[in-house]
Protein backbone atom coordinates (compact mmCIF):
# COMPACT_ATOMS: atom_id res chain seq x y z
CA UNK A 1 0.00 0.00 0.00
CA UNK A 2 1.40 3.18 -0.94
CA UNK A 3 1.52 6.23 1.78
CA UNK A 4 0.14 8.89 -0.41
CA UNK A 5 -2.12 8.36 -3.84
CA UNK A 6 -2.91 11.50 -5.16
CA UNK A 7 -5.40 10.88 -8.84
CA UNK A 8 -6.64 12.90 -11.29
CA UNK A 9 -6.33 15.96 -8.79
CA UNK A 10 -7.42 19.07 -9.94
CA UNK A 11 -7.99 22.45 -8.30
CA UNK A 12 -8.82 26.26 -9.52
CA UNK A 13 -8.66 29.64 -7.38
CA UNK A 14 -11.21 31.55 -8.82
CA UNK A 15 -11.49 30.02 -11.96
CA UNK A 16 -7.96 29.61 -12.28
CA UNK A 17 -6.52 26.18 -12.57
CA UNK A 18 -3.74 25.69 -10.50
CA UNK A 19 -3.61 22.11 -10.43
CA UNK A 20 -4.08 20.30 -13.42
CA UNK A 21 -5.56 16.43 -13.35
CA UNK A 22 -2.15 15.68 -11.16
CA UNK A 23 -1.14 12.20 -9.98
CA UNK A 24 1.34 11.36 -7.97
CA UNK A 25 2.03 8.16 -5.45
CA UNK A 26 4.82 8.40 -2.49
CA UNK A 27 5.54 4.88 -1.18
CA UNK A 28 5.95 3.74 2.61
CA UNK A 29 8.98 5.78 4.26
CA UNK A 30 9.67 7.06 0.90
CA UNK A 31 10.88 11.16 0.98
CA UNK A 32 9.53 12.98 -1.82
CA UNK A 33 10.78 16.53 -2.98
CA UNK A 34 8.14 18.63 -4.85
CA UNK A 35 10.43 20.75 -7.22
CA UNK A 36 9.31 23.58 -9.66
CA UNK A 37 9.11 27.18 -10.59
CA UNK A 38 7.46 29.83 -8.38
CA UNK A 39 3.79 29.40 -8.98
CA UNK A 40 3.48 25.62 -10.69
CA UNK A 41 1.64 24.57 -7.41
CA UNK A 42 3.77 23.11 -5.27
CA UNK A 43 2.17 24.78 -1.86
CA UNK A 44 -1.60 24.58 -3.25
CA UNK A 45 -0.96 20.69 -3.80
CA UNK A 46 0.24 20.51 -0.10
CA UNK A 47 -2.62 22.05 1.27
CA UNK A 48 -4.64 19.61 -0.77
CA UNK A 49 -3.48 16.88 0.68
CA UNK A 50 -3.47 18.22 4.38
CA UNK A 51 -6.97 19.02 3.78
CA UNK A 52 -6.62 22.49 4.00
CA UNK A 53 -8.16 22.98 0.54
CA UNK A 54 -11.06 20.80 -1.25
CA UNK A 55 -9.84 19.55 -5.00
CA UNK A 56 -12.99 20.41 -7.08
CA UNK A 57 -11.30 16.78 -9.02
CA UNK A 58 -9.78 14.07 -8.13
CA UNK A 59 -8.87 11.79 -4.99
CA UNK A 60 -6.53 11.88 -2.19
CA UNK A 61 -5.62 8.62 -0.71
CA UNK A 62 -3.56 8.42 2.25
CA UNK A 63 -2.42 4.98 3.85
CA UNK A 64 -5.16 3.25 1.66
CA UNK A 65 -7.81 5.33 3.19
CA UNK A 66 -9.42 8.11 0.66
CA UNK A 67 -9.55 11.35 2.23
CA UNK A 68 -10.88 13.70 -0.29
CA UNK A 69 -13.09 12.77 -3.28
CA UNK A 70 -16.18 13.26 -5.07
CA UNK A 71 -18.25 12.36 -2.49
CA UNK A 72 -16.06 12.63 0.71
CA UNK A 73 -14.08 15.28 2.66
CA UNK A 74 -11.68 14.28 5.74
CA UNK A 75 -11.14 17.51 7.70
CA UNK A 76 -7.82 17.95 8.59
CA UNK A 77 -7.20 17.50 11.74
CA UNK A 78 -8.70 13.85 11.04
CA UNK A 79 -5.90 12.84 8.52
CA UNK A 80 -3.20 12.07 10.97
CA UNK A 81 -0.84 14.29 9.32
CA UNK A 82 2.22 16.31 10.69
CA UNK A 83 2.72 19.82 8.83
CA UNK A 84 5.89 21.71 9.06
CA UNK A 85 6.21 25.21 7.66
CA UNK A 86 9.10 27.57 6.66
CA UNK A 87 8.62 29.83 10.25
CA UNK A 88 7.99 26.83 12.24
CA UNK A 89 4.59 27.75 13.61
CA UNK A 90 6.12 27.37 17.20
CA UNK A 91 3.61 28.76 19.91
CA UNK A 92 5.93 31.57 21.81
CA UNK A 93 4.17 31.09 25.06
CA UNK A 94 5.17 27.38 25.43
CA UNK A 95 8.37 26.02 26.46
CA UNK A 96 10.02 23.76 24.38
CA UNK A 97 8.85 20.36 26.02
CA UNK A 98 5.21 21.86 26.10
CA UNK A 99 5.37 22.38 22.07
CA UNK A 100 6.15 18.85 21.48
CA UNK A 101 3.63 17.80 23.98
CA UNK A 102 0.85 20.15 22.26
CA UNK A 103 -0.34 17.15 19.94
CA UNK A 104 -0.25 14.52 22.08
CA UNK A 105 -3.76 15.37 24.66
CA UNK A 106 -5.72 11.87 23.41
CA UNK A 107 -2.65 10.29 25.41
CA UNK A 108 -2.41 10.24 29.30
CA UNK A 109 0.18 12.01 31.56
CA UNK A 110 2.95 9.24 31.80
CA UNK A 111 2.33 8.25 28.23
CA UNK A 112 2.69 11.81 26.93
CA UNK A 113 5.95 13.12 28.91
CA UNK A 114 7.32 9.57 27.78
CA UNK A 115 6.74 10.27 24.22
CA UNK A 116 7.90 14.13 24.85
CA UNK A 117 11.00 12.82 26.34
CA UNK A 118 11.90 10.57 23.42
CA UNK A 119 11.33 13.31 20.89
CA UNK A 120 13.99 15.57 22.77
CA UNK A 121 16.27 12.46 22.77
CA UNK A 122 15.86 12.31 19.05
CA UNK A 123 16.28 15.51 18.12
CA UNK A 124 18.92 16.27 20.96
CA UNK A 125 17.26 19.23 22.80
CA UNK A 126 17.44 17.62 26.17
CA UNK A 127 19.39 20.20 27.73
CA UNK A 128 16.98 23.21 25.78
CA UNK A 129 13.25 21.15 26.90
CA UNK A 130 12.36 24.51 29.55
CA UNK A 131 13.73 27.27 27.30
CA UNK A 132 11.12 29.25 24.91
CA UNK A 133 11.57 29.43 21.05
CA UNK A 134 12.71 32.78 21.25
CA UNK A 135 15.73 31.45 22.87
CA UNK A 136 17.28 29.20 20.59
CA UNK A 137 18.66 29.21 17.40
CA UNK A 138 17.24 28.88 14.09
CA UNK A 139 18.56 25.54 13.49
CA UNK A 140 17.41 24.21 17.18
CA UNK A 141 13.49 25.78 16.73
CA UNK A 142 13.40 23.87 13.35
CA UNK A 143 14.41 20.96 15.71
CA UNK A 144 11.02 21.53 17.85
CA UNK A 145 8.92 21.88 15.17
CA UNK A 146 9.87 18.82 13.40
CA UNK A 147 10.14 16.76 16.98
CA UNK A 148 6.02 17.83 17.47
CA UNK A 149 5.18 17.10 14.07
CA UNK A 150 6.27 13.62 14.46
CA UNK A 151 5.26 13.40 18.37
CA UNK A 152 2.19 12.38 17.21
CA UNK A 153 3.29 9.61 14.90
CA UNK A 154 1.66 10.98 11.86
CA UNK A 155 1.07 8.45 8.62
CA UNK A 156 2.77 11.65 6.56
CA UNK A 157 4.66 14.38 7.25
CA UNK A 158 4.31 17.44 4.88
CA UNK A 159 7.49 20.30 4.43
CA UNK A 160 6.69 23.78 3.17
CA UNK A 161 9.85 25.47 2.42
CA UNK A 162 11.91 23.99 5.85
CA UNK A 163 15.09 25.35 5.98
CA UNK A 164 14.93 28.31 3.95
CA UNK A 165 14.95 30.42 7.12
CA UNK A 166 18.39 28.53 8.12
CA UNK A 167 22.28 30.36 7.55
CA UNK A 168 23.33 28.23 4.19
CA UNK A 169 26.23 27.32 6.17
CA UNK A 170 24.95 24.98 8.36
CA UNK A 171 21.44 24.02 6.71
CA UNK A 172 23.30 20.90 4.63
CA UNK A 173 24.01 19.56 8.38
CA UNK A 174 20.31 20.33 9.63
CA UNK A 175 18.98 18.95 6.18
CA UNK A 176 21.19 15.76 7.27
CA UNK A 177 19.72 15.83 10.54
CA UNK A 178 15.91 15.89 9.74
CA UNK A 179 16.53 13.37 7.23
CA UNK A 180 17.71 10.90 9.37
CA UNK A 181 15.29 11.92 12.13
CA UNK A 182 12.54 11.00 9.48
CA UNK A 183 14.16 7.83 8.52
CA UNK A 184 14.30 6.52 12.47
CA UNK A 185 10.50 7.59 12.54
CA UNK A 186 9.72 5.72 9.28
CA UNK A 187 7.43 7.82 8.39
CA UNK A 188 6.59 8.89 4.54
CA UNK A 189 7.39 12.62 3.85
CA UNK A 190 6.87 15.28 1.02
CA UNK A 191 8.82 18.67 0.95
CA UNK A 192 8.56 21.25 -1.19
CA UNK A 193 11.36 23.33 -2.16
CA UNK A 194 12.78 26.05 -4.58
CA UNK A 195 16.34 24.59 -4.77
CA UNK A 196 17.75 21.36 -6.43
CA UNK A 197 20.40 20.97 -4.18
CA UNK A 198 18.25 21.03 -0.90
CA UNK A 199 16.15 18.55 -2.74
CA UNK A 200 18.54 16.35 -3.75
CA UNK A 201 20.40 15.98 -0.15
CA UNK A 202 16.70 15.46 1.43
CA UNK A 203 14.37 13.06 -0.51
CA UNK A 204 14.96 9.99 -1.72
CA UNK A 205 12.75 10.74 -5.10
CA UNK A 206 12.02 13.95 -6.90
CA UNK A 207 8.45 15.34 -8.18
CA UNK A 208 9.60 18.36 -10.78
CA UNK A 209 6.03 20.11 -10.86
CA UNK A 210 5.24 22.31 -14.03
CA UNK A 211 2.22 24.13 -14.37
CA UNK A 212 0.15 21.97 -12.35
CA UNK A 213 1.26 19.04 -13.26
CA UNK A 214 4.16 16.05 -12.46
CA UNK A 215 6.40 16.28 -15.05
CA UNK A 216 8.39 13.30 -13.78
CA UNK A 217 8.92 11.56 -10.34
CA UNK A 218 12.49 9.73 -10.34
CA UNK A 219 15.82 9.27 -8.28
CA UNK A 220 17.62 12.80 -9.64
CA UNK A 221 20.05 10.56 -11.26
CA UNK A 222 17.41 8.82 -13.47
CA UNK A 223 16.21 12.11 -13.69
CA UNK A 224 19.33 13.61 -15.15
CA UNK A 225 20.28 10.74 -17.29
CA UNK A 226 16.56 10.13 -18.61
CA UNK A 227 14.70 13.22 -18.68
CA UNK A 228 11.21 12.18 -19.82
CA UNK A 229 10.98 16.16 -21.34
CA UNK A 230 12.66 19.31 -22.11
CA UNK A 231 10.76 20.83 -18.78
CA UNK A 232 12.78 18.34 -16.80
CA UNK A 233 15.85 18.60 -18.62
CA UNK A 234 16.14 22.03 -18.47
CA UNK A 235 14.78 22.72 -14.68
CA UNK A 236 17.71 20.85 -13.24
CA UNK A 237 20.35 22.89 -15.12
CA UNK A 238 21.75 24.61 -17.92
CA UNK A 239 22.75 23.10 -21.59
CA UNK A 240 22.41 23.41 -25.21
CA UNK A 241 21.04 21.76 -28.14
CA UNK A 242 22.67 20.18 -30.77
CA UNK A 243 21.39 18.85 -34.11
CA UNK A 244 21.70 15.15 -33.65
CA UNK A 245 21.23 12.17 -35.81
CA UNK A 246 20.96 8.21 -33.73
CA UNK A 247 23.28 5.84 -35.26
CA UNK A 248 21.92 2.90 -33.28
CA UNK A 249 20.09 2.42 -30.16
CA UNK A 250 23.73 4.05 -28.21
CA UNK A 251 24.72 7.19 -29.88
CA UNK A 252 24.15 9.99 -31.68
CA UNK A 253 26.33 11.86 -34.64
CA UNK A 254 26.29 15.57 -33.76
CA UNK A 255 27.84 18.21 -36.21
CA UNK A 256 30.64 18.15 -33.15
CA UNK A 257 31.29 14.40 -34.05
CA UNK A 258 29.86 11.01 -32.75
CA UNK A 259 28.65 10.71 -28.69
CA UNK A 260 27.96 6.97 -27.41
CA UNK A 261 25.34 7.35 -24.90
CA UNK A 262 26.08 5.87 -21.19
CA UNK A 263 22.10 4.97 -21.27
CA UNK A 264 19.98 3.82 -23.98
CA UNK A 265 18.57 6.53 -25.90
CA UNK A 266 14.70 7.44 -24.71
CA UNK A 267 12.89 7.27 -27.97
CA UNK A 268 13.13 5.69 -31.31
CA UNK A 269 13.06 8.90 -33.74
CA UNK A 270 15.82 9.03 -36.21
CA UNK A 271 16.29 13.31 -36.46
CA UNK A 272 16.03 15.07 -33.16
CA UNK A 273 17.95 17.38 -30.98
CA UNK A 274 20.26 16.13 -27.98
CA UNK A 275 20.47 18.62 -24.72
CA UNK A 276 24.58 18.98 -23.47
CA UNK A 277 25.45 20.17 -20.53
CA UNK A 278 28.18 22.01 -19.28
CA UNK A 279 30.34 19.04 -17.62
CA UNK A 280 29.84 17.40 -21.29
CA UNK A 281 30.98 19.90 -23.18
CA UNK A 282 35.13 20.83 -23.65
CA UNK A 283 36.49 23.23 -25.57
CA UNK A 284 39.03 23.28 -27.83
CA UNK A 285 40.48 25.73 -30.19
CA UNK A 286 39.66 25.27 -34.06
CA UNK A 287 39.96 27.79 -36.58
CA UNK A 288 37.15 26.85 -38.44
CA UNK A 289 34.95 26.54 -34.86
CA UNK A 290 31.29 27.97 -35.05
CA UNK A 291 31.49 28.71 -31.43
CA UNK A 292 32.29 32.17 -30.60
CA UNK A 293 34.28 33.49 -26.76
CA UNK A 294 31.74 35.86 -25.37
CA UNK A 295 33.80 35.98 -21.79
CA UNK A 296 36.15 33.87 -19.74
CA UNK A 297 36.48 34.36 -15.90
CA UNK A 298 38.97 32.65 -13.73
CA UNK A 299 37.27 30.84 -10.70
CA UNK A 300 39.93 29.51 -8.55
CA UNK A 301 39.93 26.10 -9.68
CA UNK A 302 39.29 26.30 -13.14
CA UNK A 303 38.04 28.47 -15.94
CA UNK A 304 34.29 29.22 -16.92
CA UNK A 305 33.89 30.58 -20.60
CA UNK A 306 30.63 31.69 -21.61
CA UNK A 307 30.21 30.65 -25.59
CA UNK A 308 27.74 31.37 -28.00
CA UNK A 309 26.73 28.47 -30.61
CA UNK A 310 23.76 29.37 -33.30
CA UNK A 311 22.19 31.89 -30.42
CA UNK A 312 22.58 29.80 -27.52
CA UNK A 313 24.55 30.80 -24.72
CA UNK A 314 26.41 28.24 -22.50
CA UNK A 315 28.77 28.61 -19.35
CA UNK A 316 31.62 25.98 -19.85
CA UNK A 317 34.26 25.13 -17.43
CA UNK A 318 37.69 24.25 -18.25
CA UNK A 319 40.72 23.33 -16.49
CA UNK A 320 43.21 26.39 -15.06
CA UNK A 321 45.80 25.21 -17.09
CA UNK A 322 43.22 25.32 -20.60
CA UNK A 323 44.85 27.72 -23.09
CA UNK A 324 42.16 28.47 -25.20
CA UNK A 325 42.30 32.22 -27.17
CA UNK A 326 39.25 33.99 -26.59
CA UNK A 327 39.32 35.93 -30.16
CA UNK A 328 39.68 32.74 -31.69
CA UNK A 329 36.92 30.57 -32.90
CA UNK A 330 36.50 27.35 -30.89
CA UNK A 331 34.82 23.99 -31.18
CA UNK A 332 33.05 21.71 -28.83
CA UNK A 333 34.46 18.28 -28.04
CA UNK A 334 31.63 16.08 -26.40
CA UNK A 335 32.41 13.71 -23.84
CA UNK A 336 30.54 10.53 -23.57
CA UNK A 337 27.66 10.49 -21.28
CA UNK A 338 24.29 9.69 -20.80
CA UNK A 339 22.70 11.29 -23.59
CA UNK A 340 19.32 13.63 -23.44
CA UNK A 341 18.01 12.88 -27.19
CA UNK A 342 14.71 14.71 -28.25
CA UNK A 343 12.62 14.35 -31.03
CA UNK A 344 11.21 17.80 -33.45
CA UNK A 345 8.04 17.09 -31.98
CA UNK A 346 9.08 16.75 -28.10
CA UNK A 347 11.05 20.00 -28.75
CA UNK A 348 8.01 22.20 -30.15
N1 LIG B 1 -5.32 32.11 -2.17
C1 LIG B 1 -5.07 32.25 -3.48
N2 LIG B 1 -5.93 32.91 -4.31
C2 LIG B 1 -5.69 33.03 -5.62
N3 LIG B 1 -4.60 32.52 -6.25
C3 LIG B 1 -3.71 31.87 -5.50
C4 LIG B 1 -3.89 31.70 -4.08
N4 LIG B 1 -2.83 31.00 -3.60
C5 LIG B 1 -2.03 30.75 -4.66
N5 LIG B 1 -2.55 31.26 -5.79
C6 LIG B 1 -1.96 31.17 -7.15
O1 LIG B 1 -1.86 29.81 -7.50
C7 LIG B 1 -0.65 29.54 -8.19
C8 LIG B 1 0.13 28.45 -7.49
O2 LIG B 1 0.47 28.89 -6.20
P1 LIG B 1 1.35 27.99 -5.21
O3 LIG B 1 1.52 28.77 -3.94
O4 LIG B 1 0.78 26.64 -5.11
O5 LIG B 1 2.73 27.92 -6.02
P2 LIG B 1 4.15 27.43 -5.55
O6 LIG B 1 4.63 26.51 -6.60
O7 LIG B 1 4.08 26.88 -4.15
O8 LIG B 1 4.94 28.79 -5.57
P3 LIG B 1 6.16 29.31 -4.67
O9 LIG B 1 7.30 28.43 -5.01
O10 LIG B 1 6.36 30.72 -5.16
O11 LIG B 1 5.73 29.23 -3.24
C9 LIG B 1 0.10 30.86 -8.28
O12 LIG B 1 -0.14 31.44 -9.53
C10 LIG B 1 -0.55 31.70 -7.18
O13 LIG B 1 -0.53 33.07 -7.51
Amino acid sequence: MSSLLLQNLSYQYDGQAVIKNLDLTVEQNEIVCLLGASGCGKTTTLKAIAGLIQPQQGKVVINGQCMSDEAQFVAPQHRNIGMMFQDYALFPHLTVAQNIAFGLNKLDKSEREKRVAEMLELVHLNNFKSRYPHELSGGQQQRVAIARALAYRPNLLLLDEPFSNIDAQVRYQLINDIRAIIKDQQVSAIFVSHSKDEAFAFSDKLAIMHEGQIAQLGCAKTLFQQPKNKVVAEFLGQGIYLNATRYNGAGVTTDFGDVSSMVPLSQSQQEGKIYVRPQHLELINDPLGQVSVEQQRFVGTEYVYRVRFAEQLIEVPAPADTIIDANLPVSFKIKSHAVNFFSEQELN
